[in-house]
C-alpha cells in the first residue's frame, strides 16, 4: 500500500482492535459453586442427562388410563383397578379390560398406553365410561425419553447460566456446577474535578458518575472490582495506584487518556511496563480509548472520561474481552432495519444508543448531545453502528445492533 505522507496515521479500526483484545483473552480457571450462586456466571463444562426426561412415561392430565387394545374392540365403560397418584408406584399390572384412575405427574404402567381426561368420562361407583370418539396410541402420555435421552448434552457450554438454565440444571441434580472464575479486577476513576455522587459540588465540578456505571456494567457479568480509588491528575497519584494493582487480571480506567496537558494515564501506563495495544481507535464516541497489556499476561483497559464514551467502549471492548475469556465467540450482533435516514460527516464508526420500536421491529435512534450527555443510554436498548465508510444509512436499510443486555447468547 502506498506511503501517505503529510497526514496523521490512520487510526486502528474497531474491527482490528477487536481481534486484538481477543488475542489477549484467556480463561481465568474455573471453580465450583452451589447452584443458587451460578445464576448471572458462565457455565464451564456441558451438563447430560443423568437418566432419560421423562424418566419414566408421565400421564400429563388427571384421568384414566386405559389398553387401546381394549377400546379397539368397542369397551367404552371400564371397572376402576387402582388409583395411582404422583410419585407412587402402581400395585399390579392393568388387567384387560381395566382403566386405572390416574394424577397429573404420576408414572402411567406400561401395561397402559392411552390417558383420558377426566372431563371426557362419566366417573361412575368404581367404574369409569369413556365419551369421546378417538383414542391414539400414548395419548395424554410423555414418554420416557420423549424430552431428553440419558447422557444427552442437556446444557451446553460455554452458557451464561440464567433462569431456564438453573431449572434444567436443578432438574438433572447438579447442586454444585462448575463455572468459569471471575477475573480479578482494579477500577479507577480520575479527574480532579470529579468528586463522589454524595459530595457538595461547586458550579465547576462533577459528580462521579463513571465509578458507578461501570460498576453496573461490571455487575452485570457479576463482577466485583476488588480494588476501586479515584485517583488525582497527578502523574504520582497515577503511578502510585497503578502499581500497586499490576497483579489483577484487569485495570479498567476512566478520563486522563487524550490529548490534555493532563492526561497522563497512557504515558504512566507505558512507564510501568504496560505494553500499548492500541491508543485511539477510529470511533466515535470513545476515539482516545487505550489498551494495553499487563506484564502478568492481564490486561488494561484506560476509557475516556466522557460517560457515553466509557458506556460505549466498555460493551465494545471490555465486554467482548469478557465473552472470549469465557468462551464465546465474541457477543450477539443482531440485524434490524433503520426506522430513519441518519447520516454523519466524518470518517469513524459511529456507535448511537437505538430503541427497538415493540411494533416495527426497527431501530429507533435516540437522541444524545454529544458524549458527556448525562441522559446518554437512557431509554436505549443498545447501540446502532453507523460503519465508518458509510457517510448516509438509509430508511430501512439493515444495520447492526449491539444489545445492552448480555442476557441473549
Ligand atoms: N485535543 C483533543 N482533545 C480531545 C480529544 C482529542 O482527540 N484531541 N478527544 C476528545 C474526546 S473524543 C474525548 S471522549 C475526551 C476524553 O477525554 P479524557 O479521556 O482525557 O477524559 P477527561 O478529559 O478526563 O474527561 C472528559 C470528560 O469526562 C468527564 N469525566 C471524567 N471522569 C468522569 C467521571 N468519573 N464521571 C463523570 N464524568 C467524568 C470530565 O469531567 C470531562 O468532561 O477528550 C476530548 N478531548
Ligand atoms: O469521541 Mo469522545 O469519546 O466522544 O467525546
Amino acid at each position: 500500500m502506498a506511503q501517505q505522507t503529510g497526514k496523521a496515521p490512520a487510526l486502528m479500526a474497531i474491527a482490528e482492535a477487536q481481534q486484538l483484545v481477543k488475542t489477549y483473552a484467556k480463561s481465568f480457571g474455573q471453580e465450583q459453586v452451589a447452584l443458587d450462586e451460578a445464576d448471572g456466571r458462565v457455565l464451564a463444562a456441558a451438563i447430560r442427562a443423568d437418566r432419560d426426561y421423562p424418566p419414566f412415561n408421565r400421564s400429563a392430565v388427571d384421568g384414566y388410563a386405559i389398553r387401546t387394545a381394549d377400546w379397539e374392540q368397542g369397551q367404552r365403560n371400564y371397572p376402576v383397578q387402582e388409583t395411582i397418584f404422583a410419585g407412587q408406584a402402581h400395585q399390579q399390572e392393568l388387567q384387560p379390560g381395566f382403566a386405572y384412575k390416574i394424577m397429573t405427574g404420576a408414572a402411567v404402567p406400561t401395561s397402559a398406553n392411552a390417558v383420558f381426561r377426566r372431563e371426557d368420562t362419566t366417573e361412575g361407583k368404581g367404574a369409569v365410561e369413556i365419551k369421546v370418539d378417538t383414542v391414539t396410541a400414548f395419548q395424554n402420555i410423555a414418554r420416557q425419553g420423549e424430552d431428553v435421552q440419558q447422557e444427552e448434552v442437556l446444557v451446553p457450554a460455554p452458557i451464561l447460566v440464567n433462569p431456564s438454565v438453573i431449572n434444567s440444571l436443578a432438574a438433572v441434580g447438579q447442586a454444585q456446577v462448575l463455572v468459569e472464575k471471575l477475573p480479578r479486577i482494579a477500577l479507577f476513576t480520575t479527574g480532579d474535578e470529579v468528586k463522589p455522587v454524595d459530595a457538595a459540588v461547586s458550579p465547576i465540578q462533577i459528580r462521579n458518575s463513571n465509578r458507578h456505571l461501570l460498576e453496573a456494567l461490571l455487575r452485570k457479568w457479576k463482577l466485583k472490582p476488588d480494588v476501586y480509588q479515584h485517583i488525582p491528575d497527578t502523574k504520582e497519584a497515577l503511578h502510585q495506584a497503578i502499581q500497586e494493582a499490576l497483579q489483577h487480571d484487569m485495570i479498567i480506567m476512566s478520563g486522563g487518556v487524550s490529548a490534555g496537558d493532563a492526561d497522563y494515564v497512557p504515558q504512566v501506563l507505558q512507564e510501568l511496563g504496560i505494553e500499548k495495544l492500541f491508543h485511539k481507535l477510529a470511533i466515535r464516541p470513545g476515539k482516545p480509548v487505550f489498551c494495553g497489556k499487563l506484564p502478568n499476561g492481564g490486561i488494561v483497559f484506560a476509557l475516556p472520561g466522557n460517560p457515553f464514551s466509557c458506556l460505549v467502549t466498555f460493551t465494545l471492548l471490555i465486554e467482548h474481552y469478557l465473552y472470549h475469556c469465557f468462551g464465546f465467540e465474541g457477543g450477539p450482533v443482531y440485524n434490524y432495519k433503520l426506522q430513519q435516514q441518519r447520516t454523519k460527516k466524518h470518517q469513524l464508526a459511529e456507535f448511537f444508543t437505538v430503541k427497538i420500536n415493540k411494533d416495527t421491529t426497527t431501530l429507533q435512534p435516540l437522541q444524545v448531545n454529544g458524549s458527556g450527555d448525562i441522559r446518554a443510554g437512557l431509554m436505549a436498548h443498545g447501540l446502532g453502528v453507523h460503519p465508518a465508510e458509510q457517510q448516509v444509512l438509509e430508511q430501512g436499510q439493515t444495520i447492526e445492533f449491539i444489545s445492552f443486555s448480555n442476557s441473549l447468547m
